[in-house]
């Protein structure tokens, strides 16, 4: 079953054509990757997915419903961890996790979520004095709470240490092992190669290459899919 389906999507602002034709499908189960470079539209194309942003054309669906009409039916389904997300700097974690579990009528148990995160020890502390990596972690556990079908992650590592890195790592896998779909949105070509089944690579509002990352670093005759990714924009260009 297809969770998401995606068809000549245009979105345009002004004389930008941010996303310009961009077709794609994401299996349900699948970690499917949104890679490319600053300005790509892969930011446009998930706030198309969940509702925050019309396309000027072209259709989305997900989980069957067009996200434009049926954004807070979808809500409950879908899970979202977007760049430049944030909170009131008072409110302390495990509050934040009650609050948005409110939010879900069937969402996992907040307090469980909390302690897989390993934000426990961080239950009572202010938004606004957790470090980047803890604030990133938690943002992280509030696009869980909810037990959604799936998630996106946009620029899931961007300001963690290496260590939290990996770690945020296993955790995605983990969300895999359990049959969630996942769109993860990255510039870190060595994270998409090692969580995503399948990448679609953006280069100026369109998709230059899809496919697991084997096939597209096999098709361009590169040695990752770095490589793979620099190969692909400059043939665009
Ligand atoms: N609200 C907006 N108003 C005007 N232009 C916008 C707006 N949002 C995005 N853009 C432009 O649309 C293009 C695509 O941006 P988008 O954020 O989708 O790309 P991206 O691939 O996610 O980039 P990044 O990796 O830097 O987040 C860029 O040229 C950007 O400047």
């Amino acid at each position: 079953m297809e969770a998401i389906e995606v068809t000549d999507l245009h979105k345009t602002y002004g004389n930008t054509r941010a996303v310009d034709g961009v077709t794609f499908t994401v299996r349900a189960g699948e970690t499917f990757g949104l890679v490319g470079h600053n300005g790509a539209g892969k930011t446009t194309t998930v706030e198309c997915l969940i509702g925050l942003k019309r396309p000027d054309t072209g259709t989305v669906r997900v989980l069957g419903e067009d996200p434009a009409r049926r954004r807070q039916a979808l809500a409950q389904r879908i899970g979202a961890q977007l760049q430049e997300s944030s909170l009131p700097e008072r409110i302390k974690v495990a509050e934040a996790l009650r609050m948005f579990g409110t939010f879900y009528r069937k969402g996992a148990d907040w307090r469980q979520v909390m302690e897989r995160w390993s934000l426990g020890p961080l239950a009572r502390k202010a938004f606004g004095d957790l470090s980047g990596g803890q604030k990133q972690r938690l943002m992280l556990a509030l696009a869980l709470v909810g037990d959604p079908e799936v998630v996106v992650l946009d620029e899931l590592t961007t300001g963690l240490d290496p260590i939290a890195r990996r770690e945020t790592w296993r955790l995605v896998g983990d969300l895999k092992a359990v049959g969630t779909t996942v769109v993860l949105v990255s510039h870190y070509f060595d994270e998409t190669e090692a969580l995503c089944d399948r990448v679609a690579v953006f280069a100026r509002g369109r998709v230059v290459a899809m496919g697991t990352p084997d096939d597209i670093i096999a098709r361009t005759g590169t040695a990752s899919l770095e490589e793979a990714y620099f190969a692909l924009e400059g043939a665009d260009r």
